[in-house]
């Protein structure tokens, strides 16, 4: 028997989720099973998995009351997959880097570096490392690549990347980053197959809207400019981060509930967004189920869709106009009420949404007449962080 070709795995430490999948690298890279936990620290956490020929899904109740015992289990799980013995690589997202943006070889030194910046992104960073720790543990032998979320933004214009702080900060690297880069260059992959070079070229935005949430303004297939900043903080308002918040709003609130800075990083980056207005859930399903009966709810969807709608409105004047729109992430990929509520009166844009496509989460949800092009894309990090380790190791 021919041995058996090796395989990479991909692993993706989400804010709200672990999402994986294990890809046999043939001439291509084929999909072999994929998962993901979901509703980590939340109730109802599970896991999913889906083997990939057979398109077959089992779901699995697990106790996953925050990050940690999520990686476990997960660990745990994929060592008793007979698929297992064949990994030769692991991909891991990294969403925070500083200085480091291209796939690299995870080493000691590299590790140092992100443990000191873990406070930079409380929602992730930790997670990542932990994966990355058990997997050195468990199989010290085995090459481990970090994929870094912000590469796909480190050519943006000098002037998107810049704060308005004092100049000696930018030489510390203080500085917009940018996140979800994974996704956003995924997706202007699949733009590109789907509709064509001249239209992924063209003037677009991604919106990737999941537990995070960001967008993407993409020139000429580059990315020009993005909500997030130095921090996955920074941006639109998320599951449980608020998104810009004016900086005055943080020094009243550090005197007035006199927390240390550590204690004020957990606030923004745990009791806030949709948690903290909803009062009850950082999960767009619960608040959209919810929002009939409980004004919060309500409350916390519509200033979702109401920052989404407003910071299309500013890319668009980023881009002078707007050709795509694409739409990602749990959210985007997923909720026809949000895209039409971001979308709804925006016909003076050109964009113009078709009902019944929309509903059926159908890959163009634009009306034929629409001048914008409105795509749903489900994004796929793990097949992009498996094309990086590829191309870096095998
Ligand atoms: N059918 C749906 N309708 C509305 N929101 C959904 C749906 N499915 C998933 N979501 C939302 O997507 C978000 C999770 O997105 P995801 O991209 O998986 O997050 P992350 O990668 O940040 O963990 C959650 O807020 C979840 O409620
Ligand atoms: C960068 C970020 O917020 O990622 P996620 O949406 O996966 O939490
Ligand atoms: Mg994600």
């Amino acid at each position: 028997m021919p041995p058996k070709e090796p395989h990479i795995l991909s692993l993706n430490g989400g804010s709200s989720s672990i999402k994986f999948a294990i890809f046999r690298v043939a001439d291509t890279l084929v999909r072999e099973l994929h998962g993901q936990i979901d509703r980590i620290g939340m109730p109802g956490s599970s896991m999913t998995v889906t083997n990939a020929a057979t398109r077959q899904s089992s779901q699995l109740d697990v106790a996953a009351p925050d990050q940690a015992a999520a990686v476990t289990y997960l660990l745990n799980w994929l060592e008793q997959q007979p698929i297992f013995e064949f990994v030769a690589a692991v991909g891991h997202r990294v969403v925070h880097g500083m200085h480091h943006v291209d796939p690299e070889l995870i080493t000691p030194e590299l590790l140092i570096d992100l443990r000191r910046v873990t406070s930079l992104d409380p929602d992730h960073l930790p997670a990542e490392i932990a994966l990355i720790d058990a997997m050195q543990q468990r199989h010290p032998t085995l090459p481990q690549v970090a994929c870094f979320d912000t590469a796909f933004h480190q050519n943006m214009p000098h002037v998107a990347q810049l704060l308005a702080i004092p100049r000696r900060f930018e030489a510390q690297g203080i500085r917009r980053y940018g996140f979800h880069g994974l996704s956003y260059a995924y997706l202007l992959g699949e733009l590109t197959h789907l509709a064509g070079t001249a239209a992924a070229e063209g003037r677009v935005i991604v919106a990737h809207l999941g537990s995070g949430a960001s967008l993407a303004a993409v020139h000429g297939g580059k990315g020009i400019d993005t909500t997030m900043g130095f921090t996955p903080t920074g941006g639109l308002p998320m599951g449980t981060r608020p998104g810009d918040l004016d900086p005055g709003v943080m020094a009243f609130l550090m005197q007035s509930e006199q927390m240390t800075p550590g204690q004020f990083n957990q606030f923004i980056n745990h009791d806030c967004g949709l948690l903290g207005l909803s009062e009850t859930s950082a999960d767009m399903r619960d608040l959209l189920a919810n929002q009939a009966n409980d004004s919060r709810a309500a409350a916390a969807v519509s200033l979702f869709c109401y920052q989404t709608k407003k910071a299309i409105g500013a890319f668009a004047a980023v881009l002078n106009g707007l050709d795509t729109l694409v739409f990602s992430g749990g959210i985007g990929e997923q909720s026809p009420e949000i895209r039409h509520r971001i979308c709804h009166g925006m016909a003076y844009l050109g964009i113009k949404l078709n009902i019944q496509r929309n509903e059926e989460n159908a890959s163009i949800v634009s009306t034929d007449d629409s001048r914008v092009t409105v795509w749903v894309i489900p994004t796929d990090e793990e097949l992009m962080m498996a094309r990086l380790v590829r191309t870096k190791i095998l």
